[in-house]
């Protein structure tokens, strides 16, 4: 079902880019809900930020055409600047200023009314209170990434850019940080985020998984992973690293992967699966269990895919 226009924050279709005659994303189209998390995953250098910029008009496409919040991405991009928050990977505050004076100078630069009501409000929406007179430069990696997501709302955007948002924050920081994310969802911002943690991609309302430029799979999570199509046998028990040796290469068996201390093993095929593991799973030492794929499973599998025909 098509989601009424008005719902329909970015609508693209056809998006190419090519940097120096190296095509870096080809002939994207999507579209994404007002209110949604949508997640962007993929290999490094595969084209995400390339993306995530041109969907925002940030970035011109060499071909294709869309609209983001309801203008023109090749024409309107100033317009959609003014509605875009944008956190990119790269902290952009001022080391030697406190929390307060940043947030309080992002207030300024955009000619908010009370810049200084506005900082406080953030500092309180952020839990930031304690912290408010602390150096940003001081902050650690949890702290500085809230910090910067408070310096993007600020202006109230419509949409909010997070380019690796969470790289090299500890667990608990970026659980945090992923609650305020849907807090602000819950309130009506949409929200793309680029990310390689299977966690995170969890926690999106829907994915895009990009690799060499294109997109190869999006939807919710259980959509991707059903539409992969993978059968995936669960195996347990001693020698996994000789058994992961002895699988790879047969005819049928499309991805061996460690897990903990489990190995997975899996085939586009549920048939040939079998048939190539056959004597292994009937005379060997090991557990096979047949097995749900993860998220994970099925972007090693993609990726594997489309290497195959750009080889
Ligand atoms: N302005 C630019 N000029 C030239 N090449 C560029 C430019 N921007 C990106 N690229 C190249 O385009 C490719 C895709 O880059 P992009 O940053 O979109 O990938 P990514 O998926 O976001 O990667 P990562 O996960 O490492 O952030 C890379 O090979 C990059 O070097």
């Amino acid at each position: 079902m098509t989601a009424p226009a008005a719902d329909v924050v970015i609508d693209v279709e056809g998006l190419t880019k090519s940097f120096g005659g190296r095509p870096v994303v080809r002939n994207l189209s999507m579209q994404v809900r007002r209110g949604l998390i949508y997640g962007f995953l993929g290999p490094n250098g595969s084209g995400k930020t390339t993306t995530l910029r041109m969907l925002c008009g940030l970035l011109t496409p060499d071909s294709g055409h869309g609209t983001c919040l309801g203008y023109d991405i090749l024409t309107q991009s100033a317009e959609i600047k003014r509605h875009v928050g944008y956190m990119t990977q790269r902290f952009s505050l001022y080391a030697d200023l406190s929390i307060r004076e940043n947030l309080e100078f992002v207030a300024r630069v955009y000619n908010l009314e009370r810049p200084r009501a506005a900082a406080d409000a953030a500092i309180r929406r952020l839990g930031l209170e304690n912290r408010a007179g602390q150096l940003a430069g001081e902050l650690s990696g949890g702290w500085k990434q809230r910090l910067a997501l408070g310096a993007c709302i600020l202006p109230g955007p419509q949409l909010l850019l997070l380019d690796e948002p969470t790289a090299g924050v500890d667990p608990k920081a970026r659980r945090e940080f992923w609650d305020e994310i849907h807090a602000l969802a819950h309130q009506g911002m949409t929200v793309l985020v680029s990310t390689h943690y299977m966690d995170e991609a969890e926690r999106c309302h829907e994915i895009a998984y990009i690799a060499y430029g294109e997109l190869l799979a999006r939807g919710t999570v259980d959509a991707v992973i059903a539409d992969a199509h993978l059968a995936t046998y669960v195996v347990t028990g001693p020698g996994l690293a000789d058994l992961a040796e002895a699988l790879k290469g047969r005819e049928g068996v499309d991805m061996v992967a460690p897990f903990g201390t489990a190995l997975h093993v899996s085939g586009r095929d549920r048939a040939r699966l079998d048939a190539a593991t056959r004597d292994l799973r009937e005379g060997g030492a090991q557990r096979w269990a047949p097995g749900e794929p993860t998220l994970e499973d099925v972007f090693i599998d993609l990726m594997s895919r489309t290497k195959d025909n750009f080889a």
